[in-house]
């Protein structure tokens, strides 16, 4: 198992190149398994969750050839509709597979998926979503079966909470089934809009996405298409809390602004400099950081995959600040971690109150799931001495060479 070794209190300063982004890649991979021509995906991150989702889909039976970050997925020939759980138990988004089966074959069988331990995580979103549109889905020794009943046709379906997996699963078992589905108080994430894109491109009719109402028309059939995913918006807030954590100076590109408002709102309100330019975003830290609260919603609110990093930052911020982290109900596993390196939190059920200090320390800590492990890389930057970070592989699923980019911005960090 690898670790990182971070020596902090350099300020950061130089270029970054954002990665392709992964919760947008996922999906579209699982919409691949429904198109009978050729996908050519470009902007790919290298990441080991992408790799699960490449075996996913050669375990289906499509062929997918990697060259750079350009992936090529041929699902003509796939004959198969069950992911095994050895394959599903190793990421949450396996489960969208599900959507894109039940579209192709109008049968699926799909064990039940595993992922970070952020919360519960159940399914009954999606299957409910999935059951309107007239799939019958029964839940036996671990595995979620649908198959189409008599009639399937497309409804209108209100889904009680803005899902994002629920909506990607309904946008694509939709898309092969006939009729309109309409679906309301869906999720408004960007890869949503992505996907909604991606499966246009291939031949499918659908508008909406991006906005809580998403209307599908279903079509017959689904061609190839090439198509370039968007950047990673967490991955570039990461990048953005980096610099402004060692108060630093930091370009990134390949961003897109839009999708990362709600951070910048809040790095604004805290007193960090944020200067869009046309090929992307400077990043320009300070020693007079005002605190602030966060709450974590839906898009277009502030992401919980950002509110560990933003806990660290808070603890680098002299004064009190508040998160409520209204998403997952176990998402403070980087609490326990960053108090070992000083941190003063005090968690009080969904709440979390954060007393910042001027420094904190090096320590010896666990990345218990990806964010949080992206959490303690970034309060490594503001510790006195030596952090050693175990459990990389967490890390590794959703940053493409992490440490290699900290390199080159002035971070003095190995991988061990
Ligand atoms: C691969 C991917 O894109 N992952 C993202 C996706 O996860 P994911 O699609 O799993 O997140 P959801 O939006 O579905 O989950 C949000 C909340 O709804 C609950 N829920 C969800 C489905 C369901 O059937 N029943 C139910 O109760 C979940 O337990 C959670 O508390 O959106 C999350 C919320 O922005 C992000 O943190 C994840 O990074
Ligand atoms: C929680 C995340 O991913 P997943 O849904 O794949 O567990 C994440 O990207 O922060």
């Amino acid at each position: 198992m690898n670790s990182l070794r971070l020596r902090g209190g350099r300020r950061l300063k130089g270029q970054v190149e954002i990665s392709g982004s992964k919760n947008a890649t996922l999906p579209i991979m699982a919409a691949s398994l429904m198109s009978m021509g050729e996908v050519v995906l470009s902007g790919v991150p290298d990441l080991e969750d992408i790799n699960v989702m490449s075996m996913a889909l050669e375990i289906l039976g499509a062929k997918v050839k990697r060259e750079a970050d350009v992936l090529v997925i041929d699902a003509r020939t796939i004959n198969n509709y069950e992911l095994p759980e050895s394959i599903s138990r190793k990421m949450r988004a396996s489960n969208l597979v599900m959507g894109a089966l039940l579209g192709r074959f109008k049968r699926a069988r799909v064990a039940y998926p595993g992922g970070c331990a952020i919360g519960v995580r159940p399914m009954d979103l999606h299957l409910k979503g999935l059951r309107n549109l007239g799939y019958e889905l029964t839940e036996e020794y671990g595995f979620m079966e649908g198959k189409a009943q008599q009639g399937i046709m497309g409804k209108e379906i209100l889904l009680d909470f803005p899902s994002v997996g629920a909506t990607e699963n309904i946008i694509m078992a939709a898309t092969l089934t006939p009729g309109i589905t309409t679906i309301r108080n869906a999720a408004r994430e960007p890869e949503i809009y992505d996907l909604q894109n991606f499966l246009n491109g291939m031949g499918a009719r659908i508008t909406g996405a991006g906005l809580d109402t998403v209307q599908i028309e279903g079509v017959k059939k689904l061609g190839g298409v090439e198509y370039r995913v968007i950047p990673d918006r967490i991955e570039a807030g990461t990048f953005m809390v980096a610099a402004a954590i060692s108060r630093g100076d930091v370009f990134l590109g390949n961003v897109v602004l839009e999708h990362l408002q709600p951070l910048i709102a809040k790095l604004r309100e805290i007193g960090v400099e944020v200067i869009p330019k046309s090929t992307g975003v400077r990043v320009i830290g300070n020693h007079k950081y005002r605190p602030t609260d966060i709450k974590t919603m839906p898009y277009p609110g502030f992401p919980t995959d950002m509110q560990p990093q933003m806990m660290a930052l808070f603890a680098s911020i002299p004064g009190t600040s508040i998160i409520v982290e209204t998403i997952f109900e176990n998402r403070y596993m980087h609490v326990q971690e960053l108090r070992r390196m000083g941190a003063d939190i005090k968690l009080e059920g969904r709440i979390a109150i954060v007393k910042g200090k001027t420094a904190l320390e090096g320590a010896t800590v666990e990345a218990t799931d990806l964010r949080a492990g992206a959490a303690l890389i970034l309060a490594a930057l503001f510790a006195h001495e030596e952090t050693i970070i175990s459990k990389v592989e967490h890390i590794d699923r959703g940053y493409e060479k992490i440490h290699e980019k900290l390199e080159r911005l002035g971070v003095d960090i190995r991988r061990v």
